[in-house]
């Protein structure tokens, strides 16, 4: 990382009374970088994201966002956009109204319009908050991290609650903000969503890193797997794999497409047809899987 990191955090400790949430947790953001922090629940995401957020003070250790503590909130809040698992807006205000209220929390120059058009809660510019759905209650909340092409973005589980098109369009609007130069930090329990987009993944556990680095260097540790079934009648089983409890058989490979294509030649020298075959890289749900308590 060359030039000054957007998020330097430095020792962090968050303590609630005798209970250690985050132990000495370090980790730099780069400008223009996605970074998903990932955990266990109980991790202590939420206590280091309130924390870098300006919401709450730390036990010990520094934190830097923008070059500055983010308790001087005049000069760090209008350069971040947050989008919470709950904003909070007023159920009696519109959507407009509250579109326009974000405009003059935060400082930032935009057009209601434009931002309404982003988050497509156009048609529902003079509807209540109360009379929103769910998903479109979200897709406002998602507003706020939009208003302003802000330079730091925090996204904390956008896409609960929201229909395979809203979350596309999210994740459009967050490639646009990228475009644009935003960081973006992204909390959440839907991994692929991560997998697929983070340039870095923290993945917590018990206040620690777990792991920290790329989906690549978070999965080369851990072999990918083939997964498939056999007819009843084969008499025996390919090399490499195990039979699992349920039937299906697996054969973890460090060397996934030299064993594919073993396997498959397998099956046809010997006339077998691999029924429900699966093959794919590690996931990030696997490295989950192996967090050991
Ligand atoms: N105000 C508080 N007082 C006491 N303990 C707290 C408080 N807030 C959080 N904790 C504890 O600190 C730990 C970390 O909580 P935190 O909310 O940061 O975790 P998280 O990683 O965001 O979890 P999740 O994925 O479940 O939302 C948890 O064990 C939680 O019970």
């Amino acid at each position: 990382m060359t030039s000054t990191p957007v998020i330097d955090v430095d020792r962090l400790n968050v303590r609630y009374g005798d209970f250690h949430a985050v132990k000495d947790l370090s980790f730099q953001v780069g400008r223009g970088e996605f970074y998903a922090l990932l955990g266990t629940n109980g991790a202590g995401k939420t206590s280091t994201l309130e924390t870098v957020e300006g919401h709450r003070t730390p036990t010990s250790g520094t934190v830097r966002v923008l070059g500055q503590s983010p308790s001087d909130r005049a000069a760090v809040r209008p350069r971040m956009g947050i989008m919470l698992q709950e904003s909070g807006f007023s159920p009696d205000l519109t959507v407009k109204e509250s579109v326009r209220l974000i405009g003059e929390l935060t400082r930032r120059a935009d057009r209601v319009e434009r931002v309404l058009g982003v988050v497509d809660l156009t048609r529902k510019a003079n509807t209540k908050v109360s009379q929103l759905s769910g998903g479109e209650k979200r897709r406002l909340d998602f507003a706020t991290a939009v208003y302003g092409a802000p330079e730091l973005v925090f996204l904390d589980e956008p896409t609960t609650g929201l229909d395979i098109q809203s979350r596309d369009a999210l994740w459009d609007a967050v490639d646009r903000l990228r475009e644009g130069g935003s960081t973006i930090v992204l909390t959440t329990h839907y991994l692929e969503e991560a997998q697929q987009r983070a340039d870095r993944i923290g993945l917590m556990h018990r206040g620690s890193f777990h792991r920290e680095g790329t989906v690549a260097e978070l999965t080369r540790t851990l072999p990918a797997v083939i997964r498939f079934a056999l007819p009843p009648s084969t008499p025996e089983a390919p090399p490499k794999a195990r039979r699992a409890g349920d039937g299906t058989f697996h054969v973890e490979t460090f060397a996934l497409q030299e064993d594919l294509f073993t396997l498959l030649r397998w099956a046809r020298d010997h006339a077998v047809e691999l029924r429900d075959l699966q093959a794919g890289p590690t996931r990030l749900d696997d490295v989950f899987r192996a967090i050991d308590d």
